[in-house]
């Protein structure tokens, strides 16, 4: 009997959503606490197109904890992921399953073991924020699986011990992040500014440049920058407060024209940031720098921003729409600029929401080869087209948080608590 119940295993299995930063996060003032020094405002991606799905699982059957990220096993000895699963555990509290006769108290948590396993559906270390999705995931399914009584608040400031920007994926729709004030990082805690319904008009398309792994990754290029550039200081003390308040309020009202002028000038800052910093870092490349023109001309051509866009710590670039009708001209602009090597499956290169597509009116390369220039091209200079700098487009919207599954969603097997 003893050893019959020694058998269980309880799990959890959440989805999270990733985020894309309009007001950059850039700079710690604590590297473990993992504060900034200034606050940032992130739209949250719709979890349909980009999204982590993790379960946890306990048993007292486990030896060690185990992880398991896109089907490989990974190590949990890290230290972002270990001060994460100490702030849980702190934190943990009675947990009974009467169905299963499970009772596990407060106590045993600290000696019980965990098997966690997650998917990302999109690509992983690719400039894409898996991180974040990744880790608010981790700290979500684990909180419930322990039985926290925190609040999201609460959750985002323990995502936040795993990656900065994590913390923002606790929300769906429009999310800051307030640097807070406190030295124990009580009060850096991420908080919604509005729900993904508020402003449901925007389509997000994002153009995937380069999946290769960068060079500098965000951690080391916000050290350097903190360390070496001038503007770095300027930038958080003087602009970023200033642009914090007109972005909330452009949000509140939904007025893109001030949104898009926010959020292409704090991207253009912080990339200018990286190249204040020495030795300098380039996280766009060639094809970052056309697709800023390319939107810059059109916005310039129509008097009014139609589309704003931002870059991450790398080449790819997130644009976001006005609406739809403007997501589909650009999208007819980008596959004219950017069409794909002559041998690619359409299918392949626009991905997520595909119905954009229909309104572009391209439904093969031949139609893609036929596309007109933009009318804001000047007749002189030559339309320059770039076959394949774009590896593929996603195109998708502002989404809702994080969520739980149901068992049947489960990455584990329910009795070994090994992956399925
Ligand atoms: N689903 C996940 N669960 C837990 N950790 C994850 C998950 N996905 C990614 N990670 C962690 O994040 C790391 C990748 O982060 P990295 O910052 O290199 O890339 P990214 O977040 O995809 O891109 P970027 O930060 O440039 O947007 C992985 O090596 C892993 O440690
Ligand atoms: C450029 C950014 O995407 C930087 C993100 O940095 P990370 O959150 O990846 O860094 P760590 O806190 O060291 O894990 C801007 C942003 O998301 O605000």
């Amino acid at each position: 009997m003893a050893e019959e119940l020694q058998k269980w295993v309880v799990m959890v299995t959440a989805q999270t959503p990733t985020n894309i930063a309009v007001i950059k996060y850039w700079g710690k003032r604590d590297e473990t606490l993992i504060l900034p020094i200034n606050d940032s405002i992130s739209v949250t991606l719709d979890p349909d197109h980009l999204c982590t799905t993790t379960t946890v699982s306990v048993s007292p059957s486990f030896e060690q904890d185990r992880m398991w990220l896109n089907g490989k096993e990974i190590s949990l000895l890290g230290g972002r992921f270990q001060s994460c699963l100490r702030e849980i555990r702190s934190r943990a509290r009675d947990l009974e399953d009467e169905k299963k006769g499970i009772m596990i108290k407060k106590m045993d948590w600290e000696k019980l073991h965990f098997h966690i396993a997650s998917y990302n559906n999109f690509p992983t270390a690719a400039g894409l924020a898996s991180s974040a999705a990744g880790l608010a995931c981790f700290v979500f399914a684990l909180a419930k699986l322990m039985n926290l009584n925190e609040d999201n608040g609460q959750l985002s400031a323990i995502a936040r011990r795993g990656s900065g920007s994590a913390c923002r994926s606790l929300y769906g729709g429009f999310v800051k992040w307030i640097m807070g004030k406190e030295e124990n990082g009580s009060d850096s805690i991420a908080v919604q500014l509005a729900d993904e319904k508020h402003w449901d008009d925007l389509v997000i398309v994002i153009a995937v440049v380069s999946a290769r792994q960068k060079e500098t990754s965000s951690t080391t290029g916000m050290q350097d920058s903190c360390k070496t550039s001038m503007l770095i200081q300027h930038r958080a003390k003087e602009v970023v407060p200033k642009r914090i308040i007109q972005m909330e309020d452009a949000i509140e009202k939904r007025d893109f024209p001030s949104f898009a002028r926010l959020a292409c000038a704090d991207s253009n800052q912080f990339h200018a940031v990286c190249l204040d910093t020495s030795p300098p870092i380039f996280y766009m490349n060639d094809t970052s720098h056309k697709i800023i023109s390319c939107v810059e001309k059109w916005n310039c051509s129509e008097g009014t921003p139609q589309v704003a866009y931002t870059f991450d710590a790398g080449p790819n670039a997130v644009l976001i729409a006005r609406d739809r009708k403007i997501a589909a001209l650009l999208l007819r602009r980008l596959l004219f600029h950017f069409p794909p090597h002559s041998n690619t499956d359409l299918n392949s290169y626009v991905i997520g929401d595909k119905s954009i597509l229909q309104d572009v009116g391209v439904q093969d390369m031949k139609d893609i080869e036929s596309l007109p220039p933009p009318p804001e091209i000047k007749d002189n200079i030559p339309a320059q087209k770039s076959n394949g700098d774009v590896s593929y487009f996603i195109c998708t919207r502002p989404g809702r948080g994080p969520v739980l599954l149901p068992d049947s969603r489960a990455l584990l097997n329910p009795e070994t608590g090994l992956p399925k």
